[in-house]
């Protein structure tokens, strides 16, 4: 466990990557299976990633788990979203209630679903005034995350829910990777031509503010808490080689950082989906992640992350469950 950003890093650093044997094992039986090589395409690669990260040569998902955590967004006072900040207590409510897209997606793709609400009566700091976070909030906020994955878990979907967090996802990609704070501002949950300005002008006055910054201080600066909080659960999930499958703009500006600090830190994910905020795609092209849906989803929540663990759940069944050649009698040539 880690009480200081440094911990944190310390941590990052020292985790550990997937079994060479349980990967070489797996390649061993994909290649065995009753399929001309590589016809399952990215299914394949799927299934044999998943096994190297689980040690096992011939896995099943056993324990998906998909977190969700909220928070609240100082910048919201620069007229930033289509939605007021209330909306995210009020989405926490519904999660809890069961009536949101993802409690129906959690449901269809077999997941447990936990969602965590960070200090919604006190939203971060206006980033065009001040940094987000203090180091103290940012430890916290990594620590909600960290704590939230349940040591059984085997598979991992980090979501969040926070009005104003597009702002705050397009001021991380700006400041990690560079170009102009326009080509990193969308319309988020459908902000007006008025709001698409106020929007743009906080990202560009944010990155000027704190710029030059590491990623973990751009995340604490820029970013909030559930932003930190999916970025800490990624972390965990590292350390104990559970496989992720990364949400939309807001999860993929999280990861950003922490691939900022460690180039291999997102060996363990998978991209889930490319969401229709358009940045979203640019900075899957900046991580060099290649999404396994493009639905046109942009609702965050998780909900890109948990459609796509039908995809995994399907190049998994394949890989352990067929038989090879010699199992089923079939001629290799
Ligand atoms: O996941 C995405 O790519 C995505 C794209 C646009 C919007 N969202 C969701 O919409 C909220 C943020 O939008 P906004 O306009 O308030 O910044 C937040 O709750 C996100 O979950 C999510
Ligand atoms: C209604 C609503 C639901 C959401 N879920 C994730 N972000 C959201 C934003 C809004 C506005």
């Amino acid at each position: 466990m880690f009480t200081t950003t440094a911990e944190f890093l310390d941590l990052l650093h020292s985790a550990p990557g997937p079994h060479p044997q349980a990967q070489a094992d797996a390649a061993d039986r994909n290649a065995q299976l009753t399929k001309p090589p590589g016809a399952l395409g990215r299914l394949e690669d799927l299934a044999q990633w998943y096994a190297g990260w689980r040690g096992d040569a011939r896995p099943s998902i056993d324990a998906a788990q998909i977190v969700v955590f909220a928070g609240n967004h100082g910048v919201c006072a620069q007229g930033v979203s289509a939605f007021p900040s209330e909306v995210t207590a009020q989405m926490v409510l519904n999660f809890q209630a069961g009536g949101a897209a993802i409690n129906q997606l959690a449901k269809a793709v077999g997941a447990r679903l936990d969602v965590h609400a960070l200090d919604l009566d006190r939203p971060t700091q206006d980033f065009t005034q001040a940094p987000a976070m203090t180091e103290a909030e940012l430890v916290s906020a990594l620590r909600a995350g960290w704590d939230a994955v349940r040591p059984e878990t085997d598979l991992l979907v980090a979501g969040e829910m926070g009005i104003g967090n597009t702002t705050s996802a397009a001021a991380i990609a700006c400041a990690l990777f560079g170009e102009e704070p326009a080509d990193w501002t969308g319309r988020g949950t459908g902000v007006d031509d008025a709001g698409l300005v106020a929007k743009t002008a906080a990202v560009s006055t944010g990155v000027s503010l704190h710029v030059g910054r590491s990623g973990l201080d751009v995340l604490r600066c820029l970013g909030g808490r559930e932003i930190a909080a999916m970025a800490g659960a990624i972390a965990a999930a590292r350390s104990r080689r559970i496989p992720v499958i990364l949400d939309g703009f807001i999860c993929c500006a999280a990861a950003a950082c922490l691939a900022a600090e460690a180039p291999d830190a997102l060996a363990h994910c998978v991209a889930g989906h490319k969401s229709a905020e358009a940045a979203h795609g640019e900075v899957l092209n900046a991580l060099g992640l290649s999404p396994l849906l493009s639905l046109d989803m942009r609702l965050g929540e998780a909900s890109g992350g948990a459609a796509a663990i039908s995809i995994l759940r399907a190049a998994v069944a394949c890989h352990s469950g067929m038989a090879t050649f010699a199992e089923a009698g079939v001629a290799t040539e």
